[in-house]
């Protein structure tokens, strides 16, 4: 079954944490990324693992392997259980990571992000490649190859990774609206967005989901919401067997 993250996108330890009781029940995993990771520093991490949260520490990690490798050992010393790293970084950085991760006592998943949703075929012409799935499955290769865990991509690519990969990559897929619009209405800055039942359909395992939510009236009715339209669309369709990646 796919799993909801809430991304806490906020300037302040206290928000975020308020955001964080609000939903506690609700969801399992909260994402802290580089806004809250900046303002808050480690400290935050520890205060949502105690609140039995599993945290997804989003630094997008991109830098020559050693520095990487350091950077990868310091979070999961840190106790998170998932981290996210640029595939573009190249595969000595990816294998670097992986390392690092091993070698720890957490071992947080590893995942590699391809192309931004906030990214269109325009945004990635600019890098010589107007085909944002193409792309999108190179990278996803490149972080097969070294050993990560999963990849970052929209729910666009989703189906296209699984296959690719013979269900051996997790997905992870941001830029989830629960009514996409094909005219970009609601999307924010995203622009690769699908819904939720979409998203699972084409395999995603996780779903990031932040303003929607804690931009919500009421946060955890809308966690709800989210989670009857992934639940109403049944498992994924194409989907491998179950325990391909993550036991
Ligand atoms: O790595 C990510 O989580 C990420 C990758 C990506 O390609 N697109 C993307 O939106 N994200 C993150 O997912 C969250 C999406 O937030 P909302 O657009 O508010 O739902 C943000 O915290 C982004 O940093």
């Amino acid at each position: 079954m796919a799993e909801l993250i809430i991304a806490l996108d906020f300037p302040h330890a206290e928000q975020a944490l308020f955001m964080a009781r609000t939903v506690h029940g609700e969801a399992d995993w909260v994402k802290i990324g580089l806004e809250l990771f900046t303002a808050a520093g480690p400290r935050v991490v520890t205060d949502m693992k105690e609140l039995g949260l599993k945290v997804f520490l989003d630094l997008k990690f991109h830098d020559i392997p050693n520095t990487v490798r350091g950077a990868v050992r310091s979070a999961a010393n840190l106790g998170v259980d998932m981290l996210t790293l640029h595939a573009s970084g190249g595969r000595a950085m990816l294998e670097a990571a992986r390392e690092a991760s091993l070698t720890s006592r957490q071992s947080p998943l590893l995942f590699a992000v391809t192309v931004l949703t906030s990214m269109s075929a325009e945004d990635t012409a600019l890098l010589g490649r107007n085909d944002v799935p193409g792309l999108v499955r190179d990278l996803a290769r490149a972080s097969g190859q070294a050993g990560l865990d999963g990849v970052v991509c929209s729910a666009l690519e989703a189906k296209l990774v699984k296959e690719d990969s013979r269900g051996k990559l997790a997905c992870l897929t941001p830029g989830i609206r629960l009514a996409a619009s094909p005219d970009g209405a609601g999307a924010d800055d995203q622009k690769r967005v699908a819904d939720p039942a979409f998203a699972v359909t084409q395999g995603s395992d996780y779903l990031v989901v932040g303003r929607p939510i804690t931009g919500a009236q009421d946060p955890a009715a809308a966690i709800r919401a989210f989670q009857r339209a992934m639940a109403e669309a049944g498992p994924a369709k194409g989907k491998p067997e179950d325990g391909a990646w993550n036991g």
